[in-house]
C-alpha cells in the first residue's frame, strides 16, 4: 500500500533521513521507534509531502506520489496527526474537525461522522469549546479525530501518546486497534515505548541517525535489539 524506496530527506545541506526502505501493507500498523532527534518526524513529514525528499521515491496505492502536494496526498487518503497536535486553539472543537474534512476535499460539508464521537465522547461534550481550552490529552484526541473525519485509508501518527495521561493513552490504544480491525486503515505510528508499540503494531522499524537499524515483525521481535537503540 505504501512503499518508501531509498528515501533521503534533509534540511538545507544536512541530510537527516538516509536511504530508508520501508513497506506498509493494507490494514497493517507499522511502528517507527528511535531516540529523540533521529529523524522520525522528518520521515513522516516527507510521507505527508510537507518536506520534499532529496532523493528516493514514495509509492502509495500504486501511484508515485514523491513530488505531489500534501493536499493531493490527503485527497488520496493519507491522514496526518502531527507531533504536538497542531490544533487551532481559537477555533472550537467542531470547527477544528471541519478543517479535517475540508483538508481532505470532503464533499459532505459540515457532517462529522458520528463514530468519531463514539471514539472520543469528550469531543461531543466539548464541541463548542475552544481547542486551546482542552487538556493536552483531549487535544490529542481532537488531533486524531480531525485526521479521522475524512475516513483516511492510511494514517500517520507522530507520537500520539507523548506526555499524555495513562487513561487517554489506553483510549488511543483502543482506537488504533479498532480502526485497524474495522476500517482496514493502515498506519505508521511513531512511538517510544516498546510495550505500547508491540500492543498495537504488526511490524516495527527502529531508526538511528536517520537510517533503519533494526526491523522485525512483532511476533519475532527481540526486545534487547530494540532497547539497544532506545537507551541513551
Ligand atoms: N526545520 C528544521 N531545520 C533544520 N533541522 C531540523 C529541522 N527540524 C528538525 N531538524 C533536525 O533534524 C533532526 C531530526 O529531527 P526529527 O524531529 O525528525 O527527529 P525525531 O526522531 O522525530 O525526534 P523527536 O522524537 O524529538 O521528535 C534533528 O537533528 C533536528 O535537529
Amino acid at each position: 500500500m505504501l512503499e518508501l524506496i531509498n528515501l533521503e530527506v534533509g534540511y538545507g545541506e544536512s541530510m537527516v533521513v538516509r536511504n530508508i526502505q520501508l513497506k506498509v501493507k493494507e490494514s497493517q500498523v507499522v511502528c517507527i521507534m528511535g531516540r529523540n532527534g533521529v529523524g522520525k518526524t522528518t520521515l513522516l513529514k516527507a510521507i505527508m509531502g510537507i518536506l520534499s525528499p532529496k532523493s528516493g521515491s514514495i509509492l502509495f496505492k500504486n501511484d508515485n506520489i514523491t513530488k505531489t502536494s500534501p493536499s493531493y496526498r490527503a485527497i488520496k487518503g493519507i491522514g496526518y496527526v502531527p507531533q504536538g497536535r497542531e490544533i487551532f486553539p481559537k477555533l472550537t472543537v467542531y470547527e477544528n474537525l471541519l478543517i479535517g474534512l475540508e483538508a481532505s476535499g470532503g464533499t459532505k460539508k459540515n457532517v462529522i461522522r458520528e463514530d468519531i464521537y463514539e471514539y472520543f465522547p469528550i469531543l461531543k461534550e466539548f464541541k463548542n469549546r475552544n481547542g486551546g481550552d482542552l487538556s493536552g490529552g483531549q487535544q490529542q484526541q481532537l488531533a486524531i479525530a480531525r485526521a479521522l473525519v475524512s475516513n483516511p485509508s492510511f494514517l500517520l501518527l507522530d507520537e500520539p501518546t507523548e506526555g499524555i495521561q495513562p487513561n487517554i493513552v489506553a483510549d488511543i490504544q483502543r482506537v488504533i486497534r479498532d480502526i485497524k480491525e474495522n476500517s482496514k486503515t493502515s498506519m505508521i505510528l511513531v512511538e517510544q515505548n516498546l510495550d505500547y508499540a508491540k500492543s498495537v503494531a504488526d511490524y516495527i522499524y527502529v531508526v538511528d541517525h536517520g537510517s533503519i537499524v533494526y526491523e522485525s515483525s512483532v511476533d519475532e521481535i527481540q526486545d534487547e535489539d530494540v532497547y539497544r537503540y532506545l537507551s541513551v
